[in-house]
């Protein structure tokens, strides 16, 4: 007897070796996709008729600082140098641990009603993120950001901070939890730094997710200090690998694209923070084309303000047709890839398609709305009309989080109750 049945849906599978199926059945068992097909003999506990709904793989958010959804709406409209600097650090020293619970588990709320079954995070206090990915029921790869910031004793604490973590919660949660460490950029951590972090990384067989060239002022300093941008930095010094994870990537030439391919790199696309922070216009299409596996991410809620990657998805494939002055360009597919196959490969997670043998992460949508009637293109809409509320039912290493627009995961009041409130105790602390 399987799990869950899911049956009557549109499948998107996202798998190249198979097509979609208009009216199709998935099977769930034990945490896995067991069968996809028209129909199945077999029966489960929990049948979930689709009639009118899109099943597909839940969504990969590459790039976030999740308890930063305490931080929604707190410092907009500002330079990315203030936003960070003036604003952000200084109501990050004030966060507690508890803080960081609670904004990290209204990032999971948020992330099982929008359809995102995994995300990357590196952040602080990330002990109280893990616990929050561990009751939601989702999927994460968490690291502890390490800011050196030149200063030899605070490299060394982070760094001993970032190896307890790694070590503490490599594989738990039933394996949804993966650790990283998290230097978190090139113009914020030494070159020395940098070294030392990627042999801990190698040592411990833990990926590494860092901030790359997100402004231009990035480069500028870089050129300044070393005679060259951080890709050419990060190459020098052995740093990529498949096992890296480079979030934003805007200023790079075609130089810093060659490499990035080379290497194996995974980069995640942030268009709304992009946009929203003026800090550029990443050269997806250019990366894309040379084979360079571009994910998506939506940065923290300071920047972009939401986790929604429906919205990311759009953004993505308007910005790169208005900056390509081509309107073929990211087509919705494509975009839906980066969004879920890529991200699976990013985060090295067995998701990402609706295959028999993968892991069960896995969305459903409402198609009977009335802003995706009609509908003549699956793909299509859910890039350009669906949003993350469409989403009624998700399903993560096979279990149900949210059935038919219910969280059965978490007490959906309480955890925005608890983080409203240390959002609002927070900010009094900073304007004291
Ligand atoms: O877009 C960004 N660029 C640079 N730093 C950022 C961005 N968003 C968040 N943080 C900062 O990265 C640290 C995580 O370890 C935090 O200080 C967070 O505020
Ligand atoms: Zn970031």
């Amino acid at each position: 007897m399987a799990d869950i049945i899911i049956k009557n849906a549109y499948v998107l599978t996202m798998d190249p070796d198979s097509g979609d199926l208009k009216n199709g059945t998935v099977v769930i068992e034990d945490g896995k996709i067991t069968e996809i097909g028209e129909k199945t003999k077999e029966s489960a506990d929990t049948v979930i008729d689709a009639k009118g709904s899109v099943v597909m793989p839940g969504l990969a958010n590459t790039h976030t600082h999740a308890a930063m959804t305490l931080f929604r709406g707190y410092a907009d409209d500002l330079q990315l140098a203030e936003w960070l600097e003036k604003n952000i650090w200084p109501a990050e020293s004030q966060l507690k641990a508890e803080d960081v619970y609670k904004g990290s588990l209204l990032a999971c709320l948020e992330m099982i009603k929008s359809g995102t079954t995994s995300f990357a995070d590196m952040y602080f206090y990330m002990d109280e993120t893990a616990k929050a990915v561990e009751a939601s029921g989702l999927r994460a790869s968490l690291s502890h950001g390490l800011i050196e910031l030149w200063n030899e004793e605070k490299g060394e604490t982070d760094l001993k901070e970032g190896k307890r973590f790694v070590r503490a919660w490599q594989g738990a949660a039933d394996g949804r939890i993966k650790t990283m460490y998290g230097p978190h950029a090139p113009n914020t951590c030494s070159e020395e730094f940098l070294i030392k972090v990627k042999e801990e990384a190698h040592k411990d067989g833990a990926g590494l997710h860092i901030h790359v060239l997100e402004t231009e002022a990035e480069l500028n300093a870089m050129k300044e200090r070393y005679g060259k941008c951080s890709v050419h930095l990060l190459e020098d010094i052995g740093f990529f690998g498949p096992d890296v994870l480079a979030a934003h990537c805007v200023w790079l030439s075609d130089g810093d694209i060659e490499i990035l391919r080379q290497r194996g790199v995974n980069v995640s696309h942030n268009p709304i923070s992009n946009m929203k922070l003026a800090s550029g216009i990443a050269p997806v299409h250019k990366m894309l084309e040379r084979g360079v596996n571009v994910t998506l991410g939506t940065d923290g809620c300071a920047s972009n303000n939401n986790l929604d990657l429906f919205e990311e998805m759009k953004t993505a494939a308007l910005l790169h047709k208005v900056s390509t002055g081509n309107p073929t360009a990211l087509p919705a597919r494509q975009v839906l890839e980066m969004a879920t196959v890529n991200g699976a490969k990013a985060l090295g997670t067995e998701t990402g398609m609706l295959k028999v043998g993968r892991k069960a992460d896995v969305i459903i949508l409402d198609m009977k709305k009335p802003h995706l009637t009609p509908c003549f293109d699956v793909p299509s809409h859910l890039v350009y009309s669906a949003k993350g509320c469409d989403v009624r039912t998700t399903i993560v290493d096979g279990k149900v989080l949210m059935d038919n627009y219910r969280v059965l995961a978490l007490d959906e009041e309480k955890v925005i109750e608890e983080a409203r409130t240390a959002a609002e105790e927070l900010v009094a602390r900073v304007n004291a």
